[in-house]
């Protein structure tokens, strides 16, 4: 059996004989750690892996436990919607459904802010569905909501907390393997490269506000779960648990287990919560005074925590312990994915009509017209500072042309959002690389596939997504054979010299079966022996009818590989032609004084 399962074994078997080992104190412990684990592991999904800092799950917490006691609770519902309140399996899914719409439009109005707006934002609406808790009428204002009956399950009524562990445990089973499997598809790779990739990300056809959406839900529905557990084992709830400070407290969790790892939101839960106990306790008996001292002491461990271990206690762990999860396996059999249909050879693909960028005064574009052909290579070359990168940004809609358009197999995309002209048939490499350092060179790769699998967030969370998964990753890796990086698969992309992230870089470009290419500066940090490797891979890809378009400062190779050249200095072409061409135009040869390679 692989070893990351004997882990998961072991710990079920463990959990599974806990209660009967344990006295009922700490089985409530274990049930408190559950319900917190939870709402962490919706937390890891969305500041640990994408990147967005949420203060506010309380507030989702509190909205699962207030929805669930409310209707079991009422006694004069009208006859429409008495029926919700007749178990509390019916309102855990309304409880979910309501917090899927208000995270959606929570969402809508705090997900468009960045940086430091963005926790602030949480904040905003955490503290203001407090307050909806302890005063809107029907809530039972601070004093809360009293006989909240327990959830029944076939037929027996979960009334202790030895009874309801068993449900809290499978709840957070299921959440666990949900964000397991989300994480391992092609969402989720999607939503790992939220954290630090969007641009990449968007390049590579991924709707990333989307995946912020996605996240930001599943987070508020794991929270709303937990809420609802709560609401039944404790019989009655109060507008306290739900406040900012406790919001506060579970992303100290996620952050204390380890923010990136589902494993790290039960740890961090687990080590809050016996440690808060422990100091409560002992604390004031050692201090001779009663008092919150346990905060005063969380804070210094927090502190500590990130000075010493800034990504959490289970990665920590995982290096005295190391538990070597196999290579993912390619399925040669698998079905190829689909081809798009390439155009003609010779016909214009890419057209750009006196293109304008400006920046304040500055003017990094200035009137730029080219066109690249179907199984064509062009190159665009200047020196450094003329506008190459910023035209490659103008023609892949990374930005916008303050005047000028660019036409892409014949339809007008200045303005479009980069993901569409993915869409389309482009696909691009960057100056400075742009890949996601702690994932695999595989599934860098099978990020620029994005488009070519349409498996979404429950066929992943329940695995119906395998057949699609092994079609994209067979491309990915014949991908990555074909640049030459097959002995590098299974390697962390971070650990690739620079001149190999680039070329893992063009891998991911082709996954996404494109008609044009865009390679700036696919050649910088390249050995000789590579970059001729280079050179016979883009002939290659010429002769099956690729168009390239290739910004490079190496001359020797532009000018071996090259069809045409277009030259530019000062945001200007300042000239265009043959290879041999332009290397004598004396306005080249001015360009380039002193700074010929
Ligand atoms: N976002 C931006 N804001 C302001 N100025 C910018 C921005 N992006 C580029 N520029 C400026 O536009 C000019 C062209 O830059 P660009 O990076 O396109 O040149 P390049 O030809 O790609 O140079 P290199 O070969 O060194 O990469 C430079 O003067 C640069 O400082």
């Amino acid at each position: 059996m692989r070893a990351d399962r004997v882990v998961l074994t072991l710990f079920v078997v463990l959990a599974l004989t806990a209660p009967g080992l344990l006295s009922d104190y700490y089985v409530s412990v274990l049930n408190y750690i559950g319900l917190y684990a939870m709402v962490a592991l919706g937390l890891v999904l969305l500041t640990g892996v994408g990147g967005l800092t949420s203060f506010g799950q309380a507030a989702f917490v509190g909205l699962g436990a207030y929805t669930t006691a409310v209707l079991t609770t009422a006694t004069d519902l009208p006859a429409s919607i008495a029926w919700a309140a007749s178990s509390p399996w019916i309102t855990l899914l309304l409880a979910l459904l309501l917090t899927a719409a208000v995270a959606y439009v929570l969402g809508a109005l705090t997900l468009k802010l960045s940086g430091h707006f963005l926790p602030l934002g949480t904040i905003a609406w955490g503290i203001s569905l407090y307050f909806l808790f302890g005063n809107l009428p029907g809530l039972g204002g601070h004093t809360g909501i009293t006989g909240v009956p327990p959830v029944s399950l076939f037929g027996m009524d979960l009334n202790l907390g030895q009874e309801i562990y068993y449900l809290i445990l499978a709840f957070l089973l299921i959440g666990m393997l949900t964000i397991h499997n989300l994480l391992d598809s092609r969402e989720g790779r999607a939503i790992r490269a939220l954290k630090g990739g969007r641009v990449m990300a968007e390049a590579m056809g991924v709707n990333t506000s989307r995946s912020r959406m996605i996240i930001f839900v599943l987070a508020a529905l794991l929270a709303c779960a937990s809420g609802w557990l709560y609401a039944h084992m404790q019989r009655f709830i109060n507008p306290t648990p739900f406040g900012l400070h406790i919001g506060i407290e579970y992303l100290f969790m996620a952050v204390v287990g380890g923010a990136g790892y589902v494993w790290g939101a039960l740890l961090g839960a687990a080590i809050i919560t016996i440690a808060k106990q422990w100091l409560q306790d002992l604390l004031p008996a050692l201090l001779g005074a009663s008092g919150n001292f346990e905060m005063i002491v969380f804070g210094l461990i927090m502190v500590l925590v990130l000075q010493r271990a800034p990504d959490g206690l289970w990665p920590v762990i995982k290096r005295f312990v190391p538990i070597r999860v196999p290579n993912k396996k390619i399925n040669e059999q698998a079905p190829d994915l689909p081809r798009r249909a390439m155009p003609q050879p010779g016909e214009v693909i890419l057209q750009a009509v006196d293109v304008t960028r400006k920046f304040g005064g500055l003017v990094a574009n200035n009137n730029m017209s080219l066109d690249v052909r179907a199984g064509e290579i062009l190159a665009l070359i200047g020196p450094n500072g003329a506008g190459k990168s910023t035209m490659f940004n103008q023609l892949s809609g990374v930005d916008t042309p303050t005047s000028g358009d660019v036409f892409f197999r014949g339809q007008s995309v200045a303005g479009k959002e980069s993901r569409e002209i993915a869409g389309l048939g482009m696909s691009r490499t960057f100056q400075h690389v742009k890949l996601l350092a702690s994932m695999t060179v595989l599934e860098n790769v099978a990020i620029g596939a994005h488009l070519r699998g349409d498996k979404g967030v429950i066929s992943a969370a329940w695995r119906l997504d395998r057949a699609q998964e092994a079609s994209l990753l067979k491309e990915a890796a014949r991908q990555i054979e074909r640049v030459g990086l097959g002995e590098l698969m299974f390697e962390q992309a971070g650990n690739l010299a620079l001149g190999q992230q680039r070329i893992l870089e063009i891998a991911r470009a082709l996954c996404a079966d494109p008609c044009l290419l865009l390679l700036d500066e696919p050649a910088a940090g390249l050995r000789f022996k590579e970059k001729q490797a280079l050179g016979e891979l883009l002939r290659k890809l010429r002769n099956e009818g690729m168009a390239t378009l290739i910004v490079e400062h190496d001359m020797d190779f532009v000018m071996g590989l090259a069809d045409r050249v277009v030259v530019m200095e000062f945001g200007e072409k300042i000239a265009e032609g043959l290879p041999e061409e332009v290397q004598q135009n004396p306005a080249v040869l001015e360009a380039y004084l002193g700074g010929v390679e």
